[in-house]
């Protein structure tokens, strides 16, 4: 038997004949061990200390926490350990600390056990490993408690209790869809996923149905025919361009089984991001930092959040749903992007924003937007969820819309999850409430105006501050293009024509607008409809993220 096992079965032993032996023990303790309880409450702090004795413990024992001993407590929520003699220097000189875990952070306790190599069952029991998170700012890490104690029936009761306090967390998925886009940004999302991502789905017993995608609208084609009721969540490895097109598939799949082609109908599956795109905007909007680790932690751990969606649509006939969408300078940017495909994705976003620099121009359109209702609460404060959800977008009819006729070098609309956690809108608030969307309208400007507002768009402060940026918040905005000049006339002009196909095609002069990230082009006018919580991201709300994102669309 080997010394480890020996010495933690006596401390079994000891600790075996458990609490009663120990409370027989109790008035035997010297002063000096009183003392020492004394100093180890303090240590606790109070607080924790309150919040301890209000939850009844489920069970306690003796494990090894690194090298010494450790009365370990767990309730329903947080499991704790507490040296048996406490504040002693160990051997190597550090001093055995008490600690804690809650179990809101566990996502997995394997059984551990000593094997012989090649051998794939059996062998000596050697304790518990809790695998869980830890927060490092925004970003979350995997860590591992090691609890050591060699007898296989403590162990095992520890175990299953452990085991059934974890699956009583609700949200936190079993079987999940995985859509991988092997040709994002650098091409690496498969690795991404399989270095990063996998072991942890399989550590939290996540089971997976993969599908690496093999061409744009795979997704959307893979989502409208799934059975969606075998999943507990989509999960997407991609850039921006990905996710926005599996929260449309999302919501349009909604939509199709509810057999409501009207009315946008809330997702039933909510969708985990892993970013492995150029840009990754909608990943750090709702993880606070660009890190497949502290996304794939999220998915598995459960957090779920419920975000806008915008529903574009035109003559009536649904586009799509999106987070956002660019008019002028972001739709013929990305349009002339689109067309030199095969150069790389920043030299692409480079020579496009150049060109349509030099050739910038306006576009005479009719801009009308609803103001975001103000009478749930204050405009950027939280609204009361249940108000919300009663109170469908469709019934502020009776508010009146606002109606702006003009030249406009740039129209944007972005719901908050692809805000950029820098932008301040221009009465100083950051995120639009829930149920708005920021309108940008850029107005005829000299091109060295309109570059100083581009400059400054990801910066913190001042980019609307130039008389002519408007900026609101907004549920709904009409823009109906006057000019007669679509983009394809003024684009024939241009050596190469290899433009991919468009999601909608239409005839006559057609626009581009740049729908996340996505070029999409529209004869006439476009209507926007912002949703409320239309879908469920894994992820939690971020008020600033770690680091800053750059716009998808410029
Ligand atoms: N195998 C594939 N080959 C080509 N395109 C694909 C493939 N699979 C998916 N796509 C499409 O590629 C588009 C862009 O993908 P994605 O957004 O993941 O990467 P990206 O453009 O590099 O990142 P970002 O959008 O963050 O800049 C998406 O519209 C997606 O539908």
């Amino acid at each position: 038997m080997s010394e480890l096992e020996t010495e933690a079965q006596g401390e079994l032993r000891d600790s075996g004949k458990k609490k009663k032996k120990k409370e027989k023990e109790k008035p035997r303790v010297g002063e000096e061990e009183e003392e020492v309880e004394e100093n180890k409450r303090e240590r606790e702090g109070k607080v924790e200390k309150e919040e301890e004795q209000s939850e009844s413990v489920l069970m306690r024992g003796i494990f090894k926490v690194g090298k010494k001993s450790h009365d370990v407590l767990l309730t329903r929520t947080r499991l704790t350990w507490t040296p048996i003699i406490p504040e002693s220097p160990t051997g190597d000189g550090s001093v055995q600390q008490a600690g804690v875990v809650l179990l809101q952070d566990v996502f997995a306790v394997k059984v551990k056990r000593r094997r012989a190599a090649g051998r794939q069952s059996g062998g000596a029991v050697l304790g518990l490993a809790l695998f869980h998170c830890k927060r490092r700012g925004r970003r979350l890490e995997e860590d591992t408690l090691h609890l050591h104690n060699a007898s296989a029936e403590h162990t095992h009761s520890w175990y299953n209790t452990l085991k059934e306090l974890l699956t009583g967390f609700s949200g936190r998925p079993r079987y999940v869809k995985v859509f991988i886009n092997p040709s994002s940004h650098k091409k690496e999302a498969v690795h991404i996923y399989r270095d990063s991502v996998a072991p942890l789905f399989k550590m939290a017993d996540i089971r997976t149905d993969i599908t690496v995608t093999d061409r744009k609208g795979h997704s959307l084609s893979v989502m409208k025919e799934c059975k969606l009721d075998e999943y507990d969540g989509v999960v997407c490895v991609g850039g921006d361009g990905s996710v926005a097109e599996l929260c449309h598939a999302l919501v349009l799949r909604a939509q199709l089984d509810a057999n409501s082609p009207e009315k946008p109908v809330r997702a039933v599956l909510p969708l985990g991001i892993i970013p492995a795109g150029s840009t990754d905007v909608v990943s750090c909007s709702v993880h606070g930092v660009r890190d497949p680790v502290t996304a794939a932690l999220h998915i598995v751990l459960g957090h779920l959040q419920q975000v806008d969606m915008c529903s574009f649509s035109s003559n009536g006939q649904p586009v799509r749903f999106g987070f956002s969408a660019m008019f002028g300078f972001g739709g013929r940017s990305l349009a002339r992007a689109e067309k030199k495909r095969w150069m790389s994705s920043s030299r692409r976003r480079e020579y496009a924003l150049v060109k349509t620099l030099a050739r910038l121009r306006p576009e005479d359109c009719q801009l009308s937007f609803l103001s975001a209702k103000t009478s749930s609460s204050s405009l950027f404060g939280h609204r009361d969820q249940s108000k919300e959800q009663e109170q469908e977008p469709e019934s502020e009819v009776e508010e009146s819309w606002m109606t702006n006729q003009g030249l406009y070098l740039s129209i944007s609309i972005m719901s908050s999850p692809v805000l950029n956690p820098n932008l301040a809108l221009k009465d100083g608030s950051k995120k639009p409430d829930n149920g708005s969307a920021s309108l940008i309208a850029v107005g005829n400007a000299s091109r060295s105006e309109f570059i100083k507002h581009l400059k400054r768009y990801s910066s913190s402060s001042g980019q609307f501050s130039f008389p002519f940026v408007e900026t609101h918040s907004v549920s709904a905005v009409k823009i109906r293009p006057r000019s007669l000049i679509g983009w394809s006339e003024e684009e024939s002009d241009e050596e190469e024509y290899s433009r991919s196909t468009p999601i909608i095609q239409s005839e006559g002069a057609s626009f581009p607008w740049n729908i996340d990230g996505e070029l999409v082009e529209i004869a006439n006018e476009v209507f926007i409809r912002v949703h409320p919580r239309l879908i469920t991201l894994y992820g939690e709300e971020v008020d600033e993220a770690e680091s800053t994102v750059s716009c998808s669309c410029i």
